[in-house]
């Protein structure tokens, strides 16, 4: 076990992935596979994720989440309706949107991005600890047209594994690295488009986002030469920050809690776009 020279907790990516194993399997029991898989050919059409981001006008494109607590900062919002923070997020000009789906550690539900769905035209990235090809199939039947992998906590042959169910669905992967050497891990893989890079550190939650910077320098020529989008996420809060890591190579960035935290979303959403392509 990884312990946490901070609090000397263990990682809190360790207790989140021992948790969702017990999860996916109670949601086997309920709803096998197969079973599961029948319900792909009721779910919503699938929306390009990646032109979304690339064709979005502003510099960097913003993939707006929908989050209501996190293991680092507790509750973010008391009067929590995810449809209408979804609904804000669009007309302020997000890109895309990411739903985390996480209920126990996030607050989130599968059942928020069913109902995004319904009501927003935007594509959505299902925010996920993915760990089983279940997860996945449940993502699409759920409406999403993006998932999230971690690079953390897979290995590099169900890394490739999942990216391949994920395309034979119409969906795109983000694969998420915070270190360099998760970067190169993942730069080995076929059929890479869409990068994360996490500013935040989930040993000890720090937030820093030349990490974002320091990976894009060590990696650019690599990830242009492979055609790789790149996202930054976490700790982004100005439209200064924005900047910083469109700079560094980031064309898009994934904002949670400085955007849920704002009585006036939308406003919000727009005044940090606006100044961002100014600068
Ligand atoms: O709320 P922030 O600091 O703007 O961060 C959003 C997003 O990057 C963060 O929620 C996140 C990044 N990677 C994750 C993986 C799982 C759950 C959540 C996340």
């Amino acid at each position: 076990m990884i312990i946490n020279p901070v609090t000397t907790k263990p990682h809190i990516l360790e207790e989140i992935v021992l948790h969702k194993k017990q999860e996916v399997a109670q949601m086997r029991r309920e709803l096998p596979l197969i079973a599961l898989q029948k319900q792909l050919t009721a779910a919503p059409a699938v929306r390009n994720f990646l032109a979304a981001l690339q064709e979005s006008p502003s510099k960097p494109s913003l993939i707006a989440e929908v989050k209501k607590a996190s293991p680092s900062r507790g509750l973010l919002r008391d009067d929590f309706d995810p449809v209408a923070i979804a609904q804000a997020y669009e007309r302020g000009g997000a890109a895309c949107l990411s739903v985390l789906t996480d209920q126990k550690f996030f607050q989130g539900s599968f059942d928020n991005l069913r109902n995004i769905r319904k009501h927003v035209a935007l594509p959505l990235l299902c925010k996920e600890f993915i760990i089983d090809l279940y997860q996945i199939y449940l993502a699409r039947t759920a409406g999403a047209d993006a998932v999230l992998l971690i690079a953390a906590i897979l290995p590099d042959e169900t890394l490739q594994d999942f990216l391949r169910v994920i395309h034979e669905l119409g969906m795109k992967a983000l694969v998420e690295v915070h270190t360099l050497a998760e970067l190169d891990r993942v730069l080995k893989l076929d059929d890479i488009r869409l990068v994360g890079i996490n500013n935040r550190n989930l040993q000890n939650f720090t937030v820093n986002l030349e990490v974002t910077q320091n990976l894009l320098t060590q990696r650019q020529a690599q990830l242009r030469s492979y055609g790789i989008t790149v996202v930054s996420e976490s700790g982004l809060y100005t439209s200064e920050d924005l900047s910083f890591v469109a700079e560094a190579g980031a064309r898009a960035v994934l904002i949670g809690e400085s955007l849920v935290k704002q009585t006036e979303i939308q406003k919000a959403v727009r005044s940090l776009l606006q100044r961002g392509n100014r600068a």
